[in-house]
């Protein structure tokens, strides 16, 4: 178990700044979660902590040990990847042995009561003999995580795992995994381009764009307050709404579509001077009605209805714009809503966000009910 520090971590192939100037302090036996867009540095950053790549700039340390010139076997780290590369022409027991014996010098009983030990932990204690090749895909995922776990390494570095798995098993497998990591208290940064795993397994979400970190904080933290448009756009499914506004006597308007939003005095201190803005509202926050009762009320078109069982997913659009420019609407499953007909939608003030339209810097969040809420992790 340990500390993992990274201190304006950079690093440049050529011309290409993959991870640029990203700090990060994880905490002993936490769940950090690594995610972002393709080609945005989670590989590189995790290969970085692992010694498997060097780093142009910053420092790496585990236990505030500086390790960026330390060999990737004397980092106590062990790596788990989306191919399990498991040796085919040797047993279960074979293969989780290896991993100790390339990287140790324990005594053979001592391999053997360890192999047995994360066997039964990861229930595969009745496959020992078999070969890879007598494994489903969920059990070669168990063998190489277990190879891991005989180590009992201070840190375990996770690249999509999960991601060879069909989306049953992978299911199963993600409770699993985060019941073990509980369990063996083991820091552990696992990086995925699935929102679900991000968002049920971590302690904290580390987005990354473009090589630069966005935000790192709870998954409900990075929900209900984003630090800025991108964040707010990547984490929930279907995606937060955005609407280009200006900002004109105190109403976010949009001239071309008749759209004109008041704002209260709070909303209008935390956006301050910026004229030229984004209004975010969350699908599920934005209320569907018959009838217009406030200044917070439009008339819409409903396009399409999507029945999900619990819930339907609209996809609705401001009167007199096109097809292009529709917008998700979550209610309820039992709520009857007709394509083609006209409806109001509510954006409550309370559910809004504000970002500034050039930066995309957050300027205003939507109100919090409880504060503790957002500090709990895995949700
Ligand atoms: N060995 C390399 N030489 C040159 N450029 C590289 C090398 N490895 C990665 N890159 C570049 O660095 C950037 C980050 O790559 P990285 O693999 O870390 O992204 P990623 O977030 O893991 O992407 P993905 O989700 O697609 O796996 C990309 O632009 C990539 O093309």
């Amino acid at each position: 178990m340990a500390e993992l520090t990274l201190g304006n971590v950079t690093k440049r192939f050529d011309d290409v700044v993959a991870v640029d100037d990203v700090s990060i302090e994880i905490d002993d036996g936490e769940f950090l979660v690594l995610v972002g867009p393709s080609g945005c540095g989670k590989s590189t950053t995790l290969r970085m902590i692992a010694g498997l790549e060097t780093i142009s700039d910053g420092r790496i340390a585990i236990d505030g040990d500086v390790v960026n010139d330390a060999p990737a076997q004397q980092r106590d780290i062990a790596m788990v990847f989306q191919s399990y590369a498991l040796y085919p022409h040797m047993t279960v027991r074979e293969n989780m042995r290896f991993g100790l014996e390339e990287s140790t010098t324990l005594e053979k009983a001592e391999m053997d009561s360890r192999v047995e030990d994360a066997a039964e932990t990861l229930e595969i204690d009745d496959l020992l003999e078999r070969k890879p090749g007598e494994l489903s895909g969920g059990q070669q995922q168990r063998v190489a995580l277990g190879r891991a776990i005989v180590r009992d390494p201070a840190v375990f570095l996770m690249d999509e795992p999960l991601s060879n798995l069909d989306a049953k098993l992978r299911s199963g497998m993600r409770t699993e995994l985060q019941r073990l990591q509980e369990e063996l208290g083991v820091t552990t940064v696992y990086v995925t381009h699935d929102q679900t795993e991000a968002m049920t397994m971590s302690d904290r979400i580390a987005i990354l764009d473009g090589g630069e970190l966005q935000q790192v904080a709870t998954p409900l933290e990075c929900y209900h307050r984003p630090t800025n448009r991108f964040v707010a756009g990547f984490i929930g499914e279907p995606s937060m709404n955005f609407f280009d506004v200006s900002l004109e006597d105190g109403r976010l308007v949009d001239s071309d579509i008749e759209f004109e939003y008041p704002l209260s005095s709070v909303v209008r201190d935390s956006v301050g001077e910026t004229t030229e803005l984004v209004l975010g509202i969350r699908p599920e926050d934005v209320e569907l009605l018959d009838a217009r009762e406030t200044a917070h009320d439009f008339p819409v078109v409903v396009d399409v209805v999507e029945p999900m069982g619990n819930e339907n997913n609209l996809l609705v659009r401001f009167p007199d714009t096109d097809t292009e420019s529709t917008f998700n609407v979550i209610v309820d499953g039992m709520c009857h809503v007709e394509a083609g007909k006209r409806y109001v939608i509510r954006i409550p003030e309370s559910a809004i966000h504000v970002f500034d339209r050039e930066t995309g810097a957050a300027l205003h969040n939507r109100e919090i009910e409880d504060e503790t809420e957002l500090l709990a992790s895995r949700v």
